[in-house]
């Protein structure tokens, strides 16, 4: 019997488990691979029950999801307090939001589940209730380190041929200048370049890096990051045999016959990366994680609470990253 996906319900008041329940009941239409929600039953069922969805949801394993799949929604019961409130997060809920991704990576871990999608957290409410990852690739890093080494966590959206890479994540925009060291931005050339190899497979891989300033800092005069640090950085790459390119000004490497001749587009900073991707894909871009020893995705939006509950929520996104998890883990039955 085929292994399932192992899907995290994320944030009970946003619309991730709308979109779960809502592509569950259409599986057969989207001939979906065979996945378990780890999440709380009593609020999968209540949330269903609200959508209008007359689906059955059975507690299961990972041992018999695959079976119960065609019958019943399989949920790893993850015990809490979990109420059905759309738009309002509750800090109860956090602990079993929390421990359904350590579960479903546990149980990736075992060698039970294929891989892993992610539901969108409400990072906010997290934070508010003691959570001390920036997000779900550091909790994810975190939860895959061996002997206590961590390793690092590379967050790629990916829809079709454009794929971008923040180099920094959740920071705040006037701390980026100072994360951004030449040994990171190598360290994360190499990690694009393996994965780009080994969960997209193409052979060889082409990345462009994009300039931390305006025109890449004109030679030195609008900042000297692009001439310090980001320049080296792609040489020493270029010297281990990765095919890396740039600085190039960032404002015009996403004109799309510039990006389309590269794999991917390692940038500087969270929306340098992400702006683009939402603007041609907000509805079918997936985030995937890079350098983790177990595959993740997941949609490329958030929590979306003025969806929540209505059964109005896009499912496309969602869909293309359970898509893209099977495509990687299909070897791994
Ligand atoms: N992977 C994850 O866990 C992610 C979590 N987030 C979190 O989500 C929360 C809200 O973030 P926002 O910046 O407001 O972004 P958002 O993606 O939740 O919403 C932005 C806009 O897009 C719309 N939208 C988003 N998803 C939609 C869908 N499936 N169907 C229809 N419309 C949709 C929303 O209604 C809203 O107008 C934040 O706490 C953020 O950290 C954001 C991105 C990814
Ligand atoms: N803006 C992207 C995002 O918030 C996703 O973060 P993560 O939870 O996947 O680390």
């Amino acid at each position: 019997m085929t292994k399932p996906l192992a899907i995290s319900m994320g944030e009970p008041a946003g619309v991730g488990p709308d979109i779960i329940l809502m592509l569950f009941a259409r599986r057969g239409e989207r001939a979906l691979p065979p996945f378990i929600v780890f999440g709380n039953i009593d609020f999968l069922r209540s949330r269903a029950a609200r959508l209008g969805l007359d689906i059955a949801i059975e507690a299961a394993t990972a041992a018999n999801a695959a079976a119960i799949f065609a019958r019943a929604l399989p949920v790893w019961d993850i015990a809490g307090d979990v109420p059905d409130q759309p738009g309002q997060p509750h800090d109860a809920a956090g602990a079993v939001v929390v421990a359904a991704i350590a579960e479903a990576v546990a149980a990736i871990q075992r060698g039970e589940c294929r891989g892993l999608v992610t539901a969108p957290i409400h990072k906010g409410a997290l934070y508010h209730t003691g959570f001390a990852f920036p997000g779900h690739t550091e909790f994810l890093a975190a939860l895959c380190a061996e002997d206590d080494v961590v390793p690092l966590p590379v967050m790629m959206l990916a829809h079709e041929d454009l794929r971008t890479v923040p180099l920094t994540i959740h920071v705040p925009l006037k701390d980026v200048p100072g994360l951004m060291t030449a040994e990171l931005i190598h360290h994360t050339l190499r990690v694009m370049d393996y994965d780009l190899r080994r969960r997209f497979s193409i052979a060889d891989p082409r990345i462009a890096v994009a300039g931390l300033n305006p025109h890449a800092g004109e030679g030195g005069a609008i900042g000297r990051e692009d001439i310090d640090v980001i320049a080296p950085a792609i040489e020493k790459a270029r010297a281990d045999g990765i095919d890396a390119v740039g600085p190039l000004p960032a404002d015009t490497l996403f004109f799309p016959p510039h990006w389309r001749s590269y794999d991917a587009v390692l940038a500087m900073y969270h929306d340098q990366a992400l702006i683009p991707i939402k603007t041609v894909a907000f509805d079918a871009g997936v985030n995937v994680t890079l350098g983790l020893p177990i595959v993740r995705t997941s949609p490329d939006h958030g929590t979306a609470f003025d969806h929540a509950g209505k059964g109005t929520a896009s499912a496309t996104s969602f869909a293309a990253a359970i898509a893209l998890a099977d495509r990687m883990t299909e070897t791994t039955t």
